[in-house]
């Protein structure tokens, strides 16, 4: 189970005039600081699969970013079972796999190496590194390039890779910044497959996306961020609930009510 009550993350805004016009006309924006994260909560159930939703700029970013220990809090807790995220991020890092929208992988070296460095840093033998690449490459569909050098790579198999990288130590949680976004139709669903595949494995998913129909396909629960704040959390069906005219309709109201 993941919980995370009354989040929040500021920046200190270095040079105001660098910023978008977007977000400098942010309420978020006070003085040298801009509040990213105000007070976001949500839960996310033992093998449930959450869709995190929200406007560009609302936060989702900072948001998983804050959960898989990459950023710390200013106020907040992070709780994945047992673990305090917050107060003991070793512990918690090892229970989490998190595919960020911007970790590089080595061009110079092949997918599989790539991934097995990956598993090395978190401690595991060269056998099971090896016996996990396998499985992964086959539910991946990554066999047939896994030994290619990543600098030839196309979108699709670089997600792909950063995926496999991001779960090779069979995490508790995985954590999923826009998995689908720029991927082609085939390479989208064997990443939707791949996380159904985890939500069988009863391991619960959180994954930030635009794309709607995604959330109707995969999502148990569904959070709505709307500038830096927690708009909805409940369940698929009271998402729906919230508009009788499709998953847009109940998106918009979402942002309008502010429903918690
Ligand atoms: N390091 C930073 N310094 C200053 N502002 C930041 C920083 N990181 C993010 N922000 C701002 O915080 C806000 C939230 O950004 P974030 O990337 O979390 O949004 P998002 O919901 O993921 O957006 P998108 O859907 O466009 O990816 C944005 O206005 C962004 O410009």
């Amino acid at each position: 189970m993941i919980e995370i009550s009354g989040l929040a993350k500021k920046f200190k805004v270095e040079n105001p005039k660098k910023l978008s016009e977007q977000d400098k006309k942010d309420p978020r924006l006070a003085g040298r600081f801009f509040h990213s994260v105000k007070d976001v909560s949500l839960r996310c159930e033992k093998g449930q699969v959450l869709g995190l939703l929200g406007p560009n700029g609302a936060g989702k970013t900072t948001t998983l970013r804050l959960l898989s220990t990459a950023l710390h809090p200013d106020a907040g807790s992070i709780m994945i079972g047992d673990t305090d995220v917050v107060n003991d991020p070793v512990s918690a890092r090892k229970k989490i796999g998190f595919l960020s929208g911007s970790t590089g992988l080595y061009g110079r070296l092949t997918g599989r190496e790539n991934i097995a460095y990956f598993g090395r840093l978190n401690g595991m033998s060269e056998e099971d590194i090896d016996a996990r690449i396998q499985m992964l490459g086959e539910t991946l569909d990554m066999l047939s390039f896994l030994d290619r050098r990543c600098e030839t790579f196309s979108t699709g198999m670089k997600q792909k890779t950063s995926i496999a990288r991001a779960v090779v130590h069979s995490p508790d949680v995985v954590v999923l910044d826009e998995p689908t976004t720029g991927l082609d139709i085939m390479a989208a669903k064997t990443v939707i497959d791949f996380i159904r595949d985890l939500k069988s494995q009863m391991i619960p998913v959180i994954f930030s996306t635009h794309h709607l129909e995604e959330v109707t396909e995969l999502c148990d629960s569904v959070t709505v961020i709307d500038h830096g704040e927690t708009t909805f959390d409940g369940s698929l069906e009271q998402f729906k609930a919230l508009s009788g005219d499709g998953l847009h309709a109940s998106f918009m109201a979402s942002l309008k009510q502010g429903v918690k």
